[in-house]
């Protein structure tokens, strides 16, 4: 038994894990959800999708890189985890790497993130897997089990919660951050060559970069901004953003994006951005089981035939029963057949419910961000 001071996750069925505290004292409730990606545990923590889950690990080793300057996902510096908690089987003892400034417990503690260590985390994927998703507590300092299920039953769940507007920005911004390289850092924007509104429904800084990376002019809006303050900006391209939450609660956004639809101007959804357009044009959604969390996923990309491994975060998905006619179904999920991605026949929309920005993760899916900006350019030149 180690020498740290004690934590329990007690599951909302009544399941308690007994293990030690790695990161803030206090108590903290989400869903719990399980992630299978060997490497990234700094962007997943600080993914705006993750508000009020507490993720869980499946890689057993963890904190080994610690937590660098980089690899921050959040935009805002007001909230830079996103993750109500966190619960790993084993903490790295040693922290390794030329990029490391903190400590993996030592950052969840200056951000107030209660985390356990030392959990089975075999056993908890495994009810989840099969129970389905359920809401969980992690309690620190003074531990009191019956008080910890019963703040894991009050938790209402995901279903209905709108949590975009809860993590988006209050202000318009830009956005000018291109590829990092270890040599120069991350590298300034080159001369633009259009221009994207971003909405921010949580958005992560990787999809910022891409965007930067493939050489726009980015502006970053707030989750509720009208329609058309958008449109008076004149955007080439914008891009609905992943986000926490449920998309069918995000009405504001829905309405938005079919006012979008009706311009012109090409679209780009990720994540919670597909799901919102998927929505906007009448499909239906649906809480999944237990979701999607990894970076190893096999999608296929029904015009190439070829097999992507990508990089999932989501616990909600499009109903692919639902889809109106001008769908035309791009990638769908080798692991249970769920839609992954789509395009418009009368519009130049793309959606991806996965992330092609990757981080953490493989970059196969990358070609999208190209996709997009070549429609884009096609476009203006036709306009
Ligand atoms: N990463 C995301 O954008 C997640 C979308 C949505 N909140 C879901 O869980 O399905």
């Amino acid at each position: 038994m180690s020498n740290r001071p004690r934590a329990v996750l007690v599951l909302a069925d009544g399941t308690v894990f007994h293990g030690d505290s790695i990161g803030a004292e206090g108590i903290t409730i989400g869903e719990v959800a399980f992630n299978t990606a060997m490497t990234g545990y700094q962007e997943i923590l600080t993914d705006p999708s993750y508000c009020r889950q507490i993720v869980t690990l499946t890689y057993p080793h963890i904190g080994n890189t610690g937590v660098n300057d980089e690899d921050i996902e959040s935009t805002t510096a007001s909230r830079i985890i996103h993750a109500a908690g966190l619960v790993v089987r084993d903490l790295s003892l040693v922290t390794s790497s030329w990029r490391s400034r903190h400590t993996l417990p030592d950052f969840l503690k200056q951000h107030g993130v209660p985390a356990i260590a030392g959990v089975d985390t075999r056993k908890l994927t495994r009810i989840l897997r099969t129970k389905g998703a359920q809401a969980g507590c992690i309690m620190t300092g003074h531990i009191d089990e019956t008080e910890a299920l019963r703040q894991a039953q009050a938790f209402p769940g995901l279903t209905g919660m709108d949590l975009a507007r809860v993590v988006s920005c209050s202000q318009p911004w830009e956005f000018s951050e291109g590829a990092w390289s270890p040599e120069t850092g991350y590298q300034a924007a080159g001369e633009s060559r259009c221009r994207v509104a971003v909405l921010d429904f949580g958005v992560k800084r990787a999809i910022l970069r891409k965007l930067v990376e493939h050489g726009c002019h980015v502006t970053v809006y707030p989750a509720q901004t009208r329609i058309d303050e958008i449109l008076a900006a004149r955007p080439d391209g914008v891009l609905l953003s992943n986000g926490p939450g449920d998309p069918e609660a995000c009405d504001y956004a829905i309405d938005m994006a079919r006012a979008l639809l009706a311009s012109k101007i090409p679209v780009f959804g990720i994540c919670l951005g597909h799901q919102i357009i998927a929505l906007a044009i009448g499909a239906r959604t649906i809480k999944m089981k237990f979701g999607h969390h990894g970076a190893n996923h096999p999608v296929l990309d029904v015009d190439s035939g070829r097999v992507m491994i990508t990089s999932q975060n989501h616990g909600f998905a499009v109903d692919v029963d639902t889809l109106p006619a001008n769908v035309r179904v791009t990638h769908h999920s080798l692991f249970d057949g769920s839609l992954q991605g789509f395009e418009l026949t009368d519009h130049p929309v793309l959606c991806f419910q996965g992330h092609p920005e990757a981080s953490p993760g493989p970059q196969d899916v990358n070609y999208l961000f190209s996709r997009f900006i070549s429609r884009i350019v096609k476009n203006k030149q036709s306009a």
